[in-house]
């Protein structure tokens, strides 16, 4: 039995109806990286509890530290599920410090944020490359975690123009060690726009998004291309949600600062109609 399955969560004031299959189901995650204390937490998911219904053709999940974990699984609304930030590349063992896929899968987590741009960058430490982020993807999936897959260029990359080239290779890595039915999610965040206020305009995203979408069509398949979610991250708020969302190829978001609010919200809410 999971954690999860062992507690009962509050219900949210879902509406309930599954989405209509063979459409993409809108994808909202929340990053809340590592922030929060317990008070925070508990104001954060008492204002979530109460806030309003999930729209039938959005999934929600909120990425959270994995030591609030347990409080959010057993506190936070049924209908949002959560996400761990990182898993190891390891099975349970001799591994100090390292969460196992297994171990996340076992406490009733689904998800798991891979290839997130802090994570790639290691904030002072060894960051993580392509071939690492890859191998995680691989390991997670096959433990029965869902993942959010982060890619995106950085700022001197997309003035040089190699925003797609860099992508590409993000993509590669990991298509290389997966099949094609393994692909559901790609997170496309350009680094200069995460948590500077710069989001990129939605024709900018819908731009980098089809062009992802383009590179799984002739590398993966076109079924894959047409049914892969790919959200966008960076800056992502309430204020301007509803233009990225309402492009052809952007079906979600992956929101850092304004998931710690209820700003979330509004990007749930910004989730264009059936
Ligand atoms: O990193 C992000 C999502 O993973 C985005 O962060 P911000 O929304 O704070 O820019």
């Amino acid at each position: 039995m999971s954690f999860v399955s062992a507690c009962s969560r509050p219900s949210g004031s879902s509406t309930g109806t599954p989405a209509p299959e063979n459409t993409r189901t809108y994808l909202i995650g929340g990053n809340w990286k590592s922030n929060g204390t317990i008070a925070s937490l508990e104001k954060l998911i008492g204002e979530f509890n109460g806030a309003g219904p999930i729209p039938a053709n959005a999934e929600v999940v909120v990425g959270v530290p994995a030591i609030h974990i347990p409080i959010c699984l057993m506190q936070l609304r049924d209908d949002i599920e959560i996400a761990a930030q990182d898993c190891s590349l390891t099975g349970c063992g001799a591994y100090t410090g390292e969460i196992a896929a297994s171990q996340l899968k076992d406490m009733g987590v689904t998800w798991v944020i891979l290839g997130h741009s802090e994570r790639r960058e290691g904030f002072g430490m060894a960051g993580e490359d392509n071939e690492l982020v890859a191998k995680k993807t691989k390991k997670a999936l096959e433990e029965g975690l869902k993942v959010m897959l982060c890619i995106g260029e950085k700022k001197e990359e997309r003035e040089a123009g190699t925003t797609m080239d860099i992508c590409a290779a993000q993509l590669k890595a990991v298509a290389d060690v997966l099949s094609a039915e393994d692909w559901a999610n790609v997170s496309n965040e350009p680094v200069w726009a995460i948590g500077t206020g710069l989001t990129a305009t939605p024709e900018m995203a819908q731009e980098t998004h089809s062009q992802i979408r383009q590179w799984m069509s002739d590398n993966v398949s076109a079924d894959v291309a047409s049914a892969v979610r790919i959200q966008y991250g960076g800056s992502m708020k309430g204020a301007n949600a509803e233009g990225l969302l309402s492009q052809a190829d952007i079906d979600g978001g992956l929101i850092g600062g304004a998931s710690l609010t209820l700003d979330f919200f509004k990007c749930i809410e910004s989730v264009p109609a059936p």
